[in-house]
């Protein structure tokens, strides 16, 4: 029986608890925080649902960590979520000793899963999750490269008037300004946007996905993004359980792909039963490998800030 646990009962974990029911990813899922009762309240709602939507995972929700035991994908969405003049760089002093914490716990309790982090800033967290467990890098993901590239699609889609589905593109890199929306790729059914849209517009749309997140923070306020998040950790969990040899945009520690090492960056990859199975790696223009490389040394600089 499939076992998915989340941590973090916020916006971002109870949309991804929602997501993953209705999708049927699993037959348990645990919602897991630290707040007395938040979790229970959040799942007992959700469950709640069941009768209408027909959904039949088992879905309850704890504080105790324990109950990561058995999971085969654990999504870690703990952490504060920033305001509007704030940067994901400014949280991640308070978010470390979260991920910390619960990445102890995950090693304890989960110590074969498959680890999907989603904290901000994704690429240290990832990173600092990454060293804590101790597990290997095929068994932790950070989640931003399915929703970069889900933004990208939709706005694309949106200037030509075509169906979201029909749209795909790549972004790659640091979630962050400097990540890689690339235009070479982008595509309608195959054909080029560069044959579709003008360039102003292609340069306005690659410009709004690298804020896309800052956008969203400035209409809510109180947070960031969370519908779309949710369901973007839950693609990827999905992929891992149903083991579907998905290729999709995650953060990964690097050995020499695309010419970089012992740095967690978006690229793309396949996704399967025991997490990352391979990195899509693929030549990049000249133009492409200095952006990826400026990325590179942002997550540097974060993942240095860590200390681990
Ligand atoms: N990677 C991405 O693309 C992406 C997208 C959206 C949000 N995020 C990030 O996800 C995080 C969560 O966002 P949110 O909107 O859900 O925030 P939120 O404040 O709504 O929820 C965070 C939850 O974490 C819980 N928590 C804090 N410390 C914990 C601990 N030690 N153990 C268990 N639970 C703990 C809190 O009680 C809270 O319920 C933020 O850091 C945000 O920036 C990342
Ligand atoms: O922008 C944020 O702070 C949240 C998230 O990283 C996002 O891109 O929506």
């Amino acid at each position: 029986m499939a076992k998915l646990a989340i941590i973090g009962a916020g916006a971002v974990g109870t949309a991804a608890a929602h997501w993953a029911a209705v999708k049927a990813v699993a037959e348990e899922i645990v919602l897991i925080d630290i707040v007395p009762d938040l979790a229970k309240g959040k799942a007992l709602d959700l469950a709640q649902g069941a009768p209408v939507e027909g959904f039949s995972a088992r879905i309850w929700g704890t504080e105790d960590f324990s109950a990561l035991s058995g999971s085969e994908v654990v999504i870690l969405t703990a952490g504060r979520p920033r305001k509007p003049g704030m940067s994901r760089e400014d949280l991640l002093k308070s978010n470390l000793e979260i991920v910390r914490s619960c990445a102890e716990a995950v090693r304890e309790f989960a110590p074969e899963c498959v680890l999907i982090v989603v904290t901000n800033p994704i690429d240290a967290m990832v990173y600092a999750a990454f060293r804590v467990t101790g597990f290997p890098r095929e068994r932790v993901l950070g989640m931003a490269g399915v929703l970069d590239s889900a933004r990208y699609r939709y706005f694309i889609a949106e200037a030509l008037g075509v169906s979201p589905r029909d749209v795909q593109a790549l972004v790659m890199g640091i979630h962050g300004d400097h990540m890689l929306p690339l235009v070479r790729l982008a595509n309608v059914v195959g054909i080029p946007v560069t044959e579709l849209l003008p360039a102003e517009k292609i340069a306005e749309i690659v410009e709004r996905t690298r804020k896309g997140g800052g956008e969203i923070v400035s209409y809510l306020k109180t947070g960031s993004a969370f519908l779309t998040p949710g369901l973007s950790a839950v693609e990827m969990a999905q992929a891992v359980l149903r083991d579907e040899k998905r290729v999709l945009t995650c953060s990964v520690w690097l050995q020499g792909e695309f010419g970089f090492s012992e740095v967690f960056i978006g690229v793309p990859v396949v996704l399967g039963k025991g997490g990352m199975e391979r990195i899509l790696e693929f030549e990049l223009t000249e133009e492409e490998r200095r952006a990826l490389k400026k990325s590179v040394e942002a997550v540097r600089l974060q993942m240095a800030l860590t200390g681990l």
